[in-house]
């Protein structure tokens, strides 16, 4: 099972990361598209990378609004994948 961060790397590393905000045990990031298609069409682009890394978003969609919130459940708090997705959801918003 991954590591839970300490408060200290998790500083370290949300100081890396931007569109996020650490809330809880959790990170959030929200964003509103042009309109639902372009939102789901984001949301659908996030399928396959979260099944492969075996790590799934929690996402909230209302039409062109979408809430993604990365923590591992199993370890209780935040790990290095909810970082690493996190990367990956900037890197797949900025295509
Ligand atoms: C067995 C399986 O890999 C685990 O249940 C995974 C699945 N996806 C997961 N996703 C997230 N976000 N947190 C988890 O703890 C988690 N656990």
């Amino acid at each position: 099972m991954a590591q839970l961060l300490t408060p200290e790397e998790i500083n370290t590393q949300a100081a890396g990361l931007t569109g996020w905000v650490v809330a809880g045990n959790s990170l959030k990031w929200e964003h509103r598209f042009v309109d639902f298609l372009a939102a789901m069409k984001f949301v659908n682009s996030l399928v396959e990378p979260a099944e492969q890394r075996g790590h799934h978003p929690d996402i909230f969609i209302s039409y062109n609004r979408v809430v993604v919130t990365l923590t591992t459940h199993d370890a209780g708090g935040l790990t290095q994948k909810d970082f690493d997705l996190a990367q990956q959801v900037n890197q797949l918003h900025s295509k």
